[in-house]
């Protein structure tokens, strides 16, 4: 429907990223991927079409190099292969883009353009957006390191909206040297409906808003998986600051529209008529959790067994930057937590642990703040110097491990996202590889680490009174051993 010029977004239409920080890449001849394609004129897929080795690293073919020349169907991005889309005046979540023919499943459909900024830059402006009134969001993150702001300048996909069961979703692509975002058909979609993709993990701040999809499946806001939508709304426990998520301030884009009445969309998934106090309930129950983060499996060792006789044992035991409360927070949200699949293990007294199982407003339990064991403490327990070195040693193969590890998972976040995002088996297999063998290294290094105190505990005496309580062995001048 034709909409007065006056109602029109303003903002400047472009159809390539607009590079603020940085010049635009520029592709070294030896970074150019060429495929294998040959074109054959009676099969027009074989320049280029599915089975191209570029197309499923979902890397554009590069002119001129291109065995199928001006035949190569895999430049999309640069030719502007778009689908015809219309922009359209929903009823209650603003503007909109529709299909305006026919979208085939698969089918790349439009650039996601805009301003490309840096992660820091993106922070910045999604807080004085928000200070300055502006409800929409247009910032999605491009890579670990930079993010795309449709805000001013962008494309019309910037104008498509959110859904929690999308009939699109965005995927990455390299091309000529840069990543750009695309919007791709999930599905068939016919002419006349609505575009939508999943914002979780590309939402980066700003006002909560309250998801209006009406999907049965909806997540109650905006991104609400997100990493930016986490930071803000997670719960937090001891001296730090708390949110409860009830409290979040709410943006609701049907105030803004004449009715609160949904879009009536052809399809019967996005028919949400009479659906609105099912959205509110699903908000109601889905707002009060607060998910755990994916995250890299990391140290936070607790060994029971370690008891001193010493009152501030405790105290000792823990270095003094993992008992920082304010670092909590980043490392709950960032990739610095634990991961269920690690071993964890209570070092010192059983009270502590009690004290650390706390519910969240939605009953659910808090995961206990894991506090990391200083080992040169834990060393000084052992008896010989042959177990204090090697314990030592494998603390740092340890650190190291996990230093890489995280550098890693900063590496390939993006990629990560982007493959729990819409299911699609994008984490290219290097990748995954690379990933999993810093894993491997990790958890080898966990196990050595643990084995190796475990190991001295168990097979010599507990150095005499004052250092280490005697166990019960020693009383009776029994020596423990593994083996025999
Ligand atoms: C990228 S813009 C989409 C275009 C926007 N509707 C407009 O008029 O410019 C994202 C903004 O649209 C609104 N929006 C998108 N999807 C929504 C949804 N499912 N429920 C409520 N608001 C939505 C929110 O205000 C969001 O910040």
């Amino acid at each position: 429907m034709a909409q007065p010029a006056e109602e029109r977004p303003q903002y400047i239409h472009i159809q390539q990223n607009d590079f603020l920080h940085r010049k635009h890449r520029k592709q070294k001849e030896e970074d150019i991927a060429i495929c294998e394609c040959k074109y054959d004129g009676d099969d027009p897929e074989s320049a280029c079409g599915e089975s191209c080795l570029n197309v499923h690293t979902s890397t554009e073919c590069t002119p001129d190099f291109c065995p199928c020349g001006d035949y190569c169907m895999n430049q999309k991005f640069q030719k502007c292969e778009y689908a015809k889309t219309k922009l359209f005046k929903t009823e209650n979540r603003g503007w909109g883009l529709l299909a305006d023919e026919d979208i085939k499943a698969g089918q790349f459909i439009i650039e996601y353009c805009g301003e490309v900024i840096s992660w820091k830059e993106a922070k910045k402006r999604s807080q004085a957006y928000e200070t300055q009134g502006v409800r929409d969001a247009f910032i999605i993150s491009l890579d670990a390191s930079e993010s795309i702001d449709a805000t001013r300048k962008g494309s019309h996909a910037r104008f498509i909206n959110h859904s929690c069961q999308p009939n699109c979703e965005t995927r990455k692509w390299n091309v000529l040297g840069e990543v750009r975002v695309g919007i791709f058909a999930k599905q068939d979609i016919p002419i006349g409906i609505e575009l939508a993709y999943n914002y979780n993990f590309e939402w980066y701040g700003g006002a909560k808003v309250r998801c209006q999809c009406g999907a049965a499946s909806c997540s109650g806001f905006l991104g609400a998986k997100s990493r930016g939508f986490q930071e803000d709304t997670y719960l937090w426990e001891d001296d730090d600051d708390r949110y409860s998520v009830e409290k979040i301030p709410l943006y609701d884009s049907a105030e803004d529209e004449p009715s609160s009445k949904l879009y009536n969309f052809a399809n019967s998934e996005y028919n949400v008529d009479g659906a609105n106090s099912a959205s509110e309930h699903q908000f109601l129950s889905t707002s009060l959790v607060v998910q755990s983060l994916d995250s890299v499996p990391m140290e936070g060792m607790d060994i029971d067994e370690f008891k001193t006789d010493e009152a501030n044992a405790e105290s000792k035991l823990y270095s003094q930057d993992t008992q920082q409360t304010t670092s909590q927070k980043h490392a709950a949200t960032s990739h610095s937590t634990s991961n269920s699949t690690t071993r964890k293990y209570q070092v010192g007294p059983k009270s502590m642990a009690k004290k650390k199982s706390k519910r969240y407003a939605n009953g659910k339990l808090k995961k206990a703040a894991q506090k990391e064991v200083d080992m040169k403490l834990v060393a000084l327990l052992l008896p010989t110097k042959e177990a204090q070195e090697e314990v030592l040693k494998f603390e740092e193969v340890k650190n190291c491990a996990t230093s890489h590890l995280k550098t890693l998972y900063d590496e390939i976040r993006p990629a990560i996202e982007e493959h729990e995002r819409d299911h699609q088996e994008s984490v290219a297999t290097t990748v995954a590889e690379k990933w999993i063998e810093a894993s491997c290294m990790k958890s080898r290094a966990d196990f050595d680490l643990h084995f190796s105190v475990v190991k001295h505990f168990v097979t010599t005496p507990q150095k005499a009174n004052g250092e280490a309580k005697p166990t019960e062995a020693d009383d009776q001048g029994e020596t423990k051993y593994l083996t025999n």
